[in-house]
C-alpha cells in the first residue's frame, strides 16, 4: 500500500486556517485531521481531543522530552505541537492527513517531511486580515497587536511554500485547495509507473512522478 500524502496549511492568525479547514472536511470527508496539543487554555465550546489536547506547561514539556512531537513552536506565549504517532500511523494506513499549522511549526515539519505538500494561505489584504482578528472577538487587543505583527514577519516565508491561495471567499478557498489535493494524486498515481511501463517509457514516467 502507497503511504498517504502530508498536507501542511499554514498561514497568518485570523486568516481563516480554521474555518477553511472546517469547510474542507465537508468538501473532502476522505481527509484525515491531526489535532494539537497546546498550552492556550481552551475557549468557548472548544472540546478535548476535538479542536485541541489541552495540556498544562508540565505536560507539554513532556511531550516534548519523550520525543511525541513531530514539531512544536511557541507562539504568542503558548506551545502548540502535532502529535507525531498519530500523523505516521495514518500515512502509514495509506491516508492523507492535514495538520492546521502556524508558519515555524510548518518550516520544521518541511526539513522532515520533504515530498508533504505545503500550503500557504493568504488575506486578501492586511486590513482584511485585522478586521477578521478583531471580528472573531476571542483576544485581547495586546493579544491582537501581537498576533498582528507576527502576521507581518510570517508573510515574509511564503517562499518556503508548494502553494499560496488567497482567502477571499471559503467556498474559493476551499475549491482551491481540494483542486491542489486532487492534482497531488494525479502526481503520485500508483498505477502511473506500471502503465509507463507497458509503453516502455519508464525514464519519462520516472521524470514526471520526481517532479
Ligand atoms: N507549530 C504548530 N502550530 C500550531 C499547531 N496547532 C495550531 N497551531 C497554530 O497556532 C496558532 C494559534 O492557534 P490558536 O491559538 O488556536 O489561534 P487561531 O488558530 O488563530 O484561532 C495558529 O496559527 C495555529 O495554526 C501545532 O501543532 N503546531
Ligand atoms: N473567507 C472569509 N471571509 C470572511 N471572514 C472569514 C473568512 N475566513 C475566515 N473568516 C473569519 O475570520 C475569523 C478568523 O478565522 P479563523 O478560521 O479563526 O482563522 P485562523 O484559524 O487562521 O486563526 C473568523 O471570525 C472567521 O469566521
Amino acid at each position: 500500500m502507497s503511504r498517504g500524502i502530508l498536507f501542511v496549511l499554514s498561514g497568518p492568525s485570523g486568516v481563516g486556517k480554521g474555518t477553511v479547514c472546517s469547510a474542507l472536511r465537508g468538501n473532502s470527508p476522505e481527509l484525515v485531521y491531526s489535532v494539537s496539543a497546546t498550552t492556550r487554555s481552551p475557549r468557548d465550546g472548544e472540546q478535548e481531543g476535538v479542536n485541541y489536547f489541552f495540556k498544562s506547561r508540565e505536560q507539554f514539556l513532556h511531550m516534548i522530552e519523550t520525543d511525541a512531537l513531530l514539531e512544536h513552536a511557541e507562539y504568542v506565549g503558548n506551545f502548540y505541537g502535532t502529535p507525531r504517532d498519530f500523523v505516521e500511523k495514518t500515512l502509514s494506513e495509506g491516508k492523507d492527513i492535514i495538520l492546521e499549522i502556524e508558519v515555524q511549526g510548518a518550516i520544521k515539519v518541511r526539513e522532515k517531511f520533504a515530498e508533504g505538500v505545503f500550503i500557504f494561505l493568504m488575506p486578501p489584504s492586511l486590513n482584511e486580515l485585522k478586521q477578521r482578528i478583531v471580528g472573531r472577538g476571542t483576544e485581547t487587543q495586546a493579544t491582537i497587536d501581537h498576533r498582528l505583527s507576527v502576521a507581518a514577519e510570517e508573510m515574509n516565508l511564503l517562499h518556503h511554500y508548494d502553494y499560496a491561495v488567497v482567502n477571499d471567499e471559503i467556498e474559493h478557498a476551499c475549491s482551491r485547495i481540494s483542486a491542489i489535493i486532487t492534482a497531488e494524486h494525479c502526481k503520485r498515481e500508483r498505477f502511473l509507473g506500471e502503465l509507463f511501463q507497458q509503453f516502455e517509457t519508464a525514464s519519462v514516467a520516472d521524470n514526471v512522478l520526481k517532479r
